[in-house]
């Protein structure tokens, strides 16, 4: 039986609360699979707990990999990751996680027997092409063009030219896995722009931290010369895309919504927000006020942690990031293309927004977790909006709305973005509020709590 619709809560006052977040998805699951991959047994702290992470977690470990819970605590779970001989016969489940269904097969086609992959029903749809073929080209045999698929080796490794406009996962995933593939790899991207260049980043400065040699001096380029991966002890920092929500509620309510532990220097896509949320109208500020980061285990700090598997803070290289909304939401006309996962949250708020707005350069989002373009049209027209598609994005106009069921398609933020409309619009009920699970299981608490702190 489908759980019943969640009553989106209408704020009654200005929000004023301190929200503390778990570890970023796309740091978990790339800190997971590398410490999977690593020459010895290394340590990811803080890492997520989340329907994707717990994918990840099961996938590694049915190739092989040990990984035990050494601690748990609000800022995540510590876990001690043994790397073993990757095994084959596996049949792994990715869900509806980008990070499991484009960066396990690569590591997959080293196991020695055949590993079957499949998900979700949605993730049958994920395009998944670009990185079968690629690994098909590095030596790999693979019985289907996307899930479900078995995926054998041996992979060699080599040359390979794909096209990567429709996710910059299958770059990403190639290059974790490559410095252990016998010839490396050189990946040359031919086609449109590749999206979502600060997770490629993430991936290639990851890999440096764990001291693997990446050159992307090249635009396009990456290669990776084989050798081995270091076991680390890494630290994970806060997810800032899941910061979204919470920080369009200070802009909803006009009120003040900080969250603690920002990082300084970043590559998660969510940092975006700071500049995003200013051209909305918001004021956003940094401040060393209560910010001592998620971690205080000194023995965390490691001298080749990077900025994304950052050291314990001491305080110097976090602060708290302040967003005070000023009463009035602003349209805005951004494109998106490199941090398309904030789309939900800006589509949210531009729905609320008092001139019109239009997000460009995101049609890579019709192949995330559903087609975002479709989906955001859709639920904010159900509930009286006036939105409409285009070919690369959103243009939404002002239009009151009023309530009804705000349908997520699976999609966590699709939920969160039902969310951000109902603390302005009574009567929004949204479907499937559990499904943000998928990087966030206490949202609802978390969501409460916010409008309960005072
Ligand atoms: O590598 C990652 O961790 C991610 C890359 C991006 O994917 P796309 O490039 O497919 O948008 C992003 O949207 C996704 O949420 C996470
Ligand atoms: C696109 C997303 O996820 P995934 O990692 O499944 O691609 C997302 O979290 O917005």
């Amino acid at each position: 039986m489908p759980a019943p619709h969640w009553p989106a809560p209408v704020a009654t006052a200005p929000v004023t609360a301190t929200v503390p977040l778990p570890g970023s998805k796309s740091v978990t699951n790339r800190a997971l699979l590398l410490a999977a991959l690593a020459d010895g047994p290394g340590i990811v702290r803080q890492a997520l707990r989340s329907r994707d992470a717990d994918l990840m977690a099961s996938a590694l470990r049915s190739l092989g990999t040990t990984l035990i819970p050494t601690g748990e605590s609000a800022a995540g779970a510590d876990w001690q990751v043994t790397p073993g001989p990757i095994r084959g016969g596996a049949h792994i489940d990715v869900g509806l996680a980008g990070t499991v269904m484009r960066f396990v097969p690569p590591m997959a086609a080293l196991a020695d027997g055949p590993v079957s992959f499949d998900g979700d029903p949605h993730a049958r749809k994920r395009p998944m092409g670009p990185i079968l073929d690629a690994l098909r080209a590095l030596g790999a045999r693979i019985d289907n063009d996307a899930l479900p698929f078995t995926i054998s080796g041996p992979l060699t490794g080599g040359e390979v030219v794909l096209d990567a406009s429709g996710s910059s996962q299958f770059v990403s995933g190639l290059l974790l896995t490559a410095a252990r593939f016998e010839k490396g790899v050189e990946i040359r991207h031919v086609g449109p722009p590749v999206p979502s260049q600060p997770h490629i980043e993430m991936t290639v400065e990851m890999l440096r931290a764990v001291g693997v040699a990446v050159d992307d001096s090249e635009p396009d380029v990456w290669r990776v010369a084989p050798g081995p991966i270091a076991a680390r002890d890494m630290t994970v920092e806060p997810d800032l895309s899941n910061s979204a929500p919470f920080l369009a509620a200070a802009l909803v309510t006009g009120g003040t919504v900080t969250i603690p532990g920002w990082p300084l220097t970043t590559t998660q896509a969510g940092d975006a927000l700071r500049d995003l949320l200013t051209q909305m109208g918001a004021e956003v500020t940094r401040s060393t006020g209560s910010s001592t980061s998620r971690s205080t285990d000194p023995s965390a700090t490691d001298a080749a942690s990077s900025r994304t598997g950052a050291p314990a803070a001491t305080g110097s290289g976090v602060t708290d990031l302040v967003v005070r909304g000023t009463g009035v939401i602003t349209g805005i006309d951004t494109d998106l293309h490199e941090v398309g996962e904030l789309t939900p949250t800006i589509a949210a708020l531009a729905a609320l927004a008092t001139t019109p707005s239009r997000i460009r350069g995101v049609s890579h989002l019709r192949g995330h977790e559903t087609d975002r373009l479709a989906a955001l049209a859709t639920e904010i027209n159900r509930l009286g909006g006036d939105a409409e598609e285009t070919e690369d994005g959103l243009i939404i106009r002002p239009r009151p709305l009023h309530g009804g069921t705000f349908h997520s398609y699976a999609d966590h933020r699709m939920a969160t973005a039902g969310a951000v409309i109902g603390l302005a619009v009574p009567g929004v009920e949204v479907e499937n509020i559990v499904t943000t699970a998928k990087t966030l299981p206490e949202f609802v608490q978390m969501w409460t709590a916010m409008l309960d702190a005072r």
